[in-house]
């Protein structure tokens, strides 16, 4: 299926203010405005532990191969919310110039992938794969293409590129332009989230945490600025469908005793994420059932 590109208005409520356009065209800037200064504490350990998941096993037709990657997938999904797949076509798309085809392509190419990394993880959670297609309705799964872009910052201890959070739908899909930026939370620490230049990285998004009762853990994450070099990321969210009501599987629950997310149509998920507050608890948080 053709992807559809959300037109210029739907996309508006994903456009970041635009006094930040404003400050990435001034090269000239020789400190941060006190309106966008942001303290951050960015000190973070260098990690070269976040697990690789090799897609080729996790495809491979050898059933040896095939579930020692979905062991390891799951593991990954549950400890760090964080992997990275090594793909070879990826550094392509970082380099050339991001026109309307390519985007296309990209996504048609994730997509798949996509598809794939729930199979694989469905079987982890010991789930039918027909039954994460149904509930979640994945032939029309709603994709979210974002580049961000990091100017070279003058004081990047008083500013952040993109403060925590964690992200919508099942799996996030990031590339980059081979400058360091990202961290992640793991055991309430930070760590540098390094990844090889042929690989995707992949996060645990909010609807997987949900969706699996908490087995698999949406992870908190932030971009950090350096005062040398430009970087540009491609993140690319990977959904239900938006009329997908997505709640914790019912044969999770049943194995759980109880749900430990109450239920949201993913539209209405994603429209709570943009209008909402970004400050606060997070919705996945709110999303969070105590006292089972
Ligand atoms: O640029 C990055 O490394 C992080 C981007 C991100 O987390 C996001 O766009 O949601
Ligand atoms: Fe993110």
């Amino acid at each position: 299926m053709e992807p559809i590109l959300a037109s210029q208005a739907s996309l508006r409520a994903f456009q970041c203010d635009t006094g930040i356009k404003m400050l990435s065209d001034s090269p000239n800037l020789k400190s941060v405005p006190s309106n966008f200064t942001f303290i951050n504490e960015s000190a973070a350990a260098s990690s070269d532990s976040i697990p690789i998941v090799d897609f080729y096993a996790l495809t491979s037709g050898d059933p040896d191969q095939r579930s020692k990657a979905i062991h390891h997938l799951g593991k990954a999904c549950e400890e760090w919310g964080f992997f990275n797949i090594l793909y070879i076509y990826i550094y392509i798309y970082i380099y050339i110039y991001i026109c309307r085809d390519v985007v296309v392509e990209y996504t048609e190419r994730t997509r798949k992938l996509y598809r794939k990394l729930v199979e694989a993880v469905s079987e982890t959670l010991e789930l039918e794969t027909h039954y994460v297609n149904e509930v979640l309705k994945l032939d029309s799964s709603f994709q979210i293409f974002v580049t961000n872009l990091y100017p070279p910052c003058p004081q990047p201890d008083q500013a952040i590129g993109i403060p925590e959070h964690t992200d919508p739908g099942l799996f996030v899909f990031l590339i980059h332009n081979g400058v360091a930026g990202l961290q992640i939370e793991h055991n309430g620490e930070w760590f540098n989230a390094d990844s090889p230049h042929n690989s995707i990285l992949v996060n645990v998004a909010d609807h997987l945490e949900i969706f699996s009762n908490g087995r698999c853990k949406s992870v908190k994450h932030r971009a950090v600025v350096n005062n040398e070099t430009e970087r540009i990321s491609i993140v690319m969210a990977n959904g239900p469908s938006m009329d997908a009501v997505v709640g914790p599987a019912a044969p999770l629950v049943a194995k759980d005793g109880a749900a430990f997310y109450s239920s949201m149509k993913y539209e209405d998920y994603m429209e709570s994420l943009v209008t909402k507050s970004r400050y606060g608890k997070s919705l996945l948080e709110q999303m969070k059932i105590h006292g089972n």
